[in-house]
């Protein structure tokens, strides 16, 4: 009891909390208040004397009253004051009750401890498991390559085995072909004596029948070489009898016919040159025969050439309303007159007076007005105003040319830029026979040079050779003065090429776009009407009727504007000729066809198509002149 009231003051002190005890009495709940606290201490002693000496040793006393027995009661002393303290203490419940919490704070950590303890056997049985695991897995690698060992050498043991039954087989097989060889061989050389002797004594026949033969052929041949000669000898000596006869006979003849021809030339020259008159007249006779084949031929092409040269038409010109001669002029005035006529037909002009020609109203008023301010300069005898027509290929620059010559009643010529070079020294000439030629026209002359800036480009340019510099240059000449006999109208796609005197020399010039949507439907008409309305019409002419075949006969069926005007928004960016060149196309889908019938699915086909066909093209002019 001492002990315990010893330690008490320690155990059960507020202020001694902090300090752990490993005494598993102490681990036990808190003891009740005072009279409770007394009875425990009697039981707790009997336990917790066993412990006494441990406990002495940890409490230090520096002056201890000890009695005979070596007991000190001080400690006894303090732990009682203590309790009695805590009794008296007003808050001795409070200070049971925060020991209450110590000890279950403490039995809280111990139960964390436990758990931790508890965590950590669970990890130490996973350790324990995964180590048993690995064991067994090398167990059982070590099981599986024994066993692939076995295998192995099981396998060994049977490929030795089979090798050497394989070796013992061979040997058998090898001693049992050098058996059949040896008798093959033997029955070989068995045969071949056989043979042999056979063939000796077949030899030996043959060479003494070819001896016979060869000895029969050799008497036959002597007698018949012998024949033969004797009878060629004969046959030569008739031969060369018949041969001396026939060139006798020839001979004689010939002597015969020139002692005659002699006879008689001999006989007139005789007579010529004994007769003075006859001399002459002979000598004169054939001069004048000579020469007069030799005057005619050169004559008739010296006058032929100077007619050509005066009313021909020079070899520059394409194309012109006047003809090669002017005889062939009266004839072509007729007929184009007639085409005139025949244009007036329905549906022949686009209602404009303009022919094929579609251009934006613009130009077209443009045209019509230099058309006519043409024909009045020339009934006026004022000077001509030159033009120059320039815009993207196919916009109709030449066909807008022609027109406005026949509006304008004028002739028209067309020549191209591109003839001019390939003349080479003979094109100073050329141009200058071209504008004698034009000077004559009565009419006055539209020359028309397309494709200009072949031919009328700058002349500092490198590669213009000397020739076309000159040629350039002589037109400039011709042209240095307004004119009252001929409108130079020239087309270009590239304005920006021409020479800057020839520039100059231009006083209208007129662009040519590619048609807008309105015109690209007109044209679509237009080229609908010519290659596939009128496909199957009879040409006019009986002649034409008679030797040509006459093309099938298109339907056309559901083709209403409607698809006409979406096309004419597809084609943006075409120019007429592409137009013209896609309605082609169409007709020549429809005659593909079997029932030779144009709807509206088979033309937009045909678009869809030619419309790829146009964006690929100018993809590829792109991509060719971003190269360049
Ligand atoms: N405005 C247009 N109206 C009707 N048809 C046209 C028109 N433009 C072009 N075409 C068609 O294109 C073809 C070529 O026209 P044209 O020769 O007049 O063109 P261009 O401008 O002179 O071309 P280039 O510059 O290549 O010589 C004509 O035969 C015609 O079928």
């Amino acid at each position: 009891v001492d002990h315990a009231y010893a330690d008490a003051p320690f155990n059960f002190s507020p202020f001694s909390s902090s300090s752990p005890s490993t005494n598993p009495s102490e681990a036990s709940p808190p003891s009740p208040p005072a009279q409770e606290a007394t009875t425990s201490r009697d039981e707790s002693w009997s336990s917790s004397s066993s412990s006494s000496s441990s406990s002495s040793q940890r409490v230090r006393n520096d002056n201890p009253r000890t009695t005979a027995t070596g007991f000190d009661p001080e400690a006894l002393e303090r732990g009682v004051t203590a309790l009695r303290e805590i009794n008296s203490s007003p808050n001795a419940k409070k200070v049971f009750e925060v020991m209450k919490k110590q000890e279950e704070t403490r039995l809280a950590e111990l139960g964390a401890k436990k758990s931790e303890f508890q965590a950590l056997q669970a990890q130490h049985e996973t350790e324990r498991q995964r180590v048993m695991y690995e064991e067994q897995k090398k167990l059982v690698q070590q099981q599986a390559q024994t066993k692939a060992q076995m295998a192995r050498y099981e396998d060994e043991l049977a490929r030795k085995r089979m090798q050497a039954e394989n070796e013992s087989h061979r040997a058998r097989n090898q001693e049992l072909v050098k058996m059949q060889e040896e008798s093959a061989i033997r029955l070989e050389q068995a045969r071949h004596a056989t043979e042999e002797q056979i063939q000796a004594q077949r030899r030996q026949t043959e060479k003494e029948k070819a001896e016979i033969e060869r000895e029969t052929i050799r008497v036959k041949a002597m007698a018949e070489a012998e024949g033969r000669a004797h009878e060629a000898k004969l046959a030569e000596e008739v031969n060369k009898r018949m041969l001396v006869e026939r060139a006798n006979a020839e001979r004689e003849k010939w002597v015969a016919a020139i002692n005659t021809t002699f006879d008689h030339i001999g006989g007139g020259l005789r007579a010529i040159l004994t007769d003075q008159n006859k001399l002459v007249v002979a000598v004169g006779g054939a001069t004048a025969l000579a020469a007069g084949v030799y005057t005619t031929r050169e004559g008739a092409r010296v006058i032929w050439g100077y007619v050509d040269r005066i009313l021909g038409q020079p070899s520059l010109i394409r194309e012109s309303s006047r003809g090669k001669y002017p005889w062939s002029g009266v004839f072509s005035r007729g007929v184009s007159s007639l085409a005139q006529k025949s244009d007036k037909a329905p549906g022949a002009q686009n209602g404009n007076g303009f022919g094929d020609v579609i251009l934006n109203p613009s130009l077209q008023k443009r045209i019509k007005q230099l058309a006519s301010a043409t024909a009045n300069t020339k009934s006026h005898q004022a000077p001509f105003r030159n033009m120059l027509f320039y815009g993207p290929p196919g916009t109709g620059k030449t066909m807008a040319a022609r027109e406005l010559a026949r509006n304008s009643g004028l002739d028209y010529a067309l020549m191209t830029g591109g003839d001019v070079a390939p003349l080479g020294a003979q094109a100073v000439t050329k141009i200058h026979q071209l504008f004698d030629w034009a000077k004559k026209s009565q009419r006055g002359l539209l020359l028309f040079i397309d494709e200009a800036d072949a031919f009328l480009c700058e002349r500092n340019k490198k590669y213009m050779s000397e020739a076309q510099r000159s040629a350039l240059n002589a037109l400039l000449f011709r042209t240095g003065d307004q004119s009252k006999d001929i409108v130079l109208a020239l087309a270009t796609n590239r304005p920006g090429d021409l020479d800057s005197a020839v520039a100059d020399r231009i006083d209208e010039v007129l662009e040519f776009p590619l048609p807008g949507e309105d015109e690209r439907f007109k044209l679509l008409k237009l080229y609908l009407d010519k290659y596939i309305a009128k496909a199957g019409e009879k040409k006019s002419g009986w002649l034409t009727s008679l030797f040509r075949r006459q093309p099938q006969k298109i339907e056309i069926k559901g083709l209403s504007d409607d698809v006409i005007r979406e096309a004419a928004a597809k084609t943006d960016g075409f120019s007429g000729r592409e137009i013209a060149k896609l309605m082609a196309s169409v007709q020549a889908a429809v005659y593909g066809s079997k029932d030779c019938i144009l709807d509206s699915n088979l033309f937009r086909e045909v678009v869809d198509y030619k419309v790829a066909e146009h964006q690929q093209r100018k993809k590829l002019a792109g991509s060719e002149g971003n190269n360049n």
